[in-house]
């Protein structure tokens, strides 16, 4: 009944002992409750004096008070541990979802993976303070009234005995029921985050093919289908309720009937007959309210998994032995392999040899694995084997601590925060002073643009701020880049593919003299950067097909030629 990866939850073990015994506490409360009610009857009915009743009363009021502080206790204790293990998967979570890297957030969908860090933490809170309480009175208080009713009144015990079961049946067929629904309500759940965050990212794109609307129906149609998916979970959430509740009923108006019988005919005396009558609800009270609960747990059951699943995801272990960077660097790979999962795509047997204060272009017709192989030397992707050698060091893969603190990645579209521009920049160096970030902001072009702003470097930007063009941003990360000085090893993905002409020679006459020294690996499909380069590796496929100075595979390399052949009429169409 308990989900048995619940056990591994840190702590989870301690408190369940302790609310089991509070919750054995509480049985016997009940039982109190029901005796001086049902002891406290008798003695009226048979007219006894008034006085002698004020025993059972306090004995009543003081069961009563019971109940409720340990009712008061229990929840307090399940809420509180329920908070800390949620938060510490949260915490769990987020530090998952960042060693994992870009790929993961790409494969789960980033708007899937906000609303399991957000909704999907609360659900699951909800779900261990509903599993830890209900289930733990349906396992014990039960048991305890049964006892005691048993020992009063054998057919009333056994008849309780009876129902238990069948209760529980139909507790189980239409608890599957609820469970496959639910678990279809949470693929569509996940299904409309990704949709919606997707629509709001796209939202410009569709405006401008002018379907917007028709994307909009589309958003209409899988929010409509979530509402079905919930109602139907509902509908069997309530029937479930109806048909424990109807059973419940049904067997404490047997009981009734059959103890007035035997009233009647003198069978049975009073006491028993009322303390079973009494306590019969509260036996039936645990499992009628782990029904009605279960379709709520189911949420958070899921979001658990779906959690579970990701933490459980293998995260690349940093090698023991950390390279030794303080000298020059020098990286080589030897057969780096890589394959995406299920296809045939990545890289394949590619080998090479890079240097500190090298500029590396990597090239190639799209598709051809550029950004893979980036990716690779960043870290972000695994490949089979141990490829790598860095500075003497054989590694499995480069998500090192050693090398990424030493990184810079600059996308074809940096990521801006909604943040002033100032602190934009000092996003690898949050301490840095307000001079070091003038200095950076000017290395990288930014004076005269910030010039013309009248708050500067402290300027909003990013959602809810002000605009910036796609040269501004490139340089905005390039400053980011020369703030971290400590990051010699700057990776570019087609960094000015999306820009102009004038304002990519604008930003490359700023870049080429910040690249001297550093180690510049840039994946670009442009034809006037590879002069400037000191090596070019050529893809094809996933394979290096080529690789060595510009002018020596001008010479020599006829797959260079032809790819230049080819990115040159790209050029030339676009132009
Ligand atoms: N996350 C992924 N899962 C599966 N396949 C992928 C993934 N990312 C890329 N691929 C595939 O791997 C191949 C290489 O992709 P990659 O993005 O590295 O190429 P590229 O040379 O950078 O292309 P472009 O110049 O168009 O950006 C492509 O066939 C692509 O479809």
């Amino acid at each position: 009944m308990i989900d048995k990866r619940l056990l591994q939850l840190p702590g989870i073990r301690k408190i369940m002992l302790m609310l089991a015994a509070l919750t054995l506490g509480q049985a016997f409360v009940i039982l109190g409750q029901g005796h001086f009610l049902a002891a406290g009857i008798v003695h009226a009915w048979h007219l006894l004096p008034m006085a002698g009743l004020v025993p059972y009363i306090l004995g009543f009021g003081l069961a009563y008070a019971g109940r409720q502080a340990i009712t008061w206790a229990r929840n307090a204790l399940a809420e509180h541990y329920a908070r800390r293990a949620a938060s510490d998967l949260q915490t769990r979570l987020l530090a998952q979802v960042y060693a994992l890297g870009p790929q993961a957030v790409a494969q789960e969908g980033t708007g899937n993976l906000v609303t399991m860090a957000l909704d999907g933490v609360g659900e699951t809170q909800n779900y261990i303070e509903l599993i830890l309480n209900k289930v733990l009175s349906m396992m014990i208080i039960p048991w305890v009234l049964v006892g005691y009713i048993f020992m009063q009144q054998h057919l009333a015990g056994i008849a309780l005995l009876i129902m238990f079961p069948v209760i529980i049946l139909f507790m189980v067929i239409l608890g599957m029921a609820a469970r496959d629904e639910s678990e279809r309500q949470y693929a569509g759940f996940q299904r409309m985050s990704n949709h919606f965050i997707d629509s709001l990212r796209g939202l410009k794109t569709l405006q401008l093919m002018g379907i917007s609307k028709q994307y909009a129906q589309n958003v209409y149609t899988v929010s409509e289908d979530y509402r079905k998916q919930t109602m139907k979970v509902l509908r069997i959430a309530m029937l479930s309720s109806f048909a424990m509740d109807f059973f419940a009923t049904l067997s404490i108006a047997v009981i009734a009937v059959f103890m007035g019988i035997d009233l009647l005919n003198g069978k049975l005396s009073l006491y028993p007959a009322l303390v079973a009558l009494i306590l019969a609800p509260e036996y039936f009270m645990p499992i009628r309210e782990f029904g009605s609960d279960y379709h709520a747990t189911l949420n958070g059951k899921n979001a658990l998994t779906a959690i579970w699943q990701l933490l459980a995801l293998p995260v690349p272990q940093p090698a023991t032995q950390q390279p030794e960077l303080a000298g020059p660097l020098t990286l080589t790979a030897s057969d780096l392999t890589f394959q995406y999962p299920d296809r045939d795509d990545g890289i394949k047997q590619a080998s090479f040899t890079l240097h500190e204060g090298q500029k590396v272009a990597i090239i190639g017709a799209s598709g051809s694995g550029k950004s893979t192989l980036l990716n690779l030397i960043g870290g972000f992707l695994q490949p089979t084997g141990e490829p790598f050698t860095l500075n003497g060091t054989p590694l499995a893969h480069l998500a090192q601590p050693a090398w990424q603190e030493h990184l810079s990645y600059i996308p074809q579209n940096p990521y801006l925060f909604a943040n002033t521009i100032a602190e934009n920049i000092r996003f690898y160096q949050p301490e840095a002073s307000e001079a070091a970030v003038q200095q950076a902001a000017s290395e990288a072009g930014l004076s005269d643009w910030l010039r013309t702003l009248p708050e500067g470097l402290a300027t909003r930007i990013g959602e809810g701020g002000r605009g910036v063009s796609g040269g501004q941003a490139q340089r905005i990360a390039l400053a980011r880049t020369l703030l971290a000085k400590e990051r010699r090893i700057w990776l570019f993905d087609e960094p000015t593919a999306h820009l102009d002409i004038e304002t990519e020679s604008e930003l490359k006459a700023t870049m080429l003299p910040l690249f001297a020294g550093r180690l510049v690996i840039f994946a670009t499909h442009r034809l006037h950067w590879l002069n400037q380069m000191d090596w070019v590796i050529v893809l094809a496929h996933g394979q290096i097909v080529a690789q060595g100075a510009p002018a020596d595979l001008a010479a020599h390399s006829a797959a260079y030629r032809a790819l230049v052949a080819q990115m040159k009429g790209e050029a030339h169409v676009q132009a």
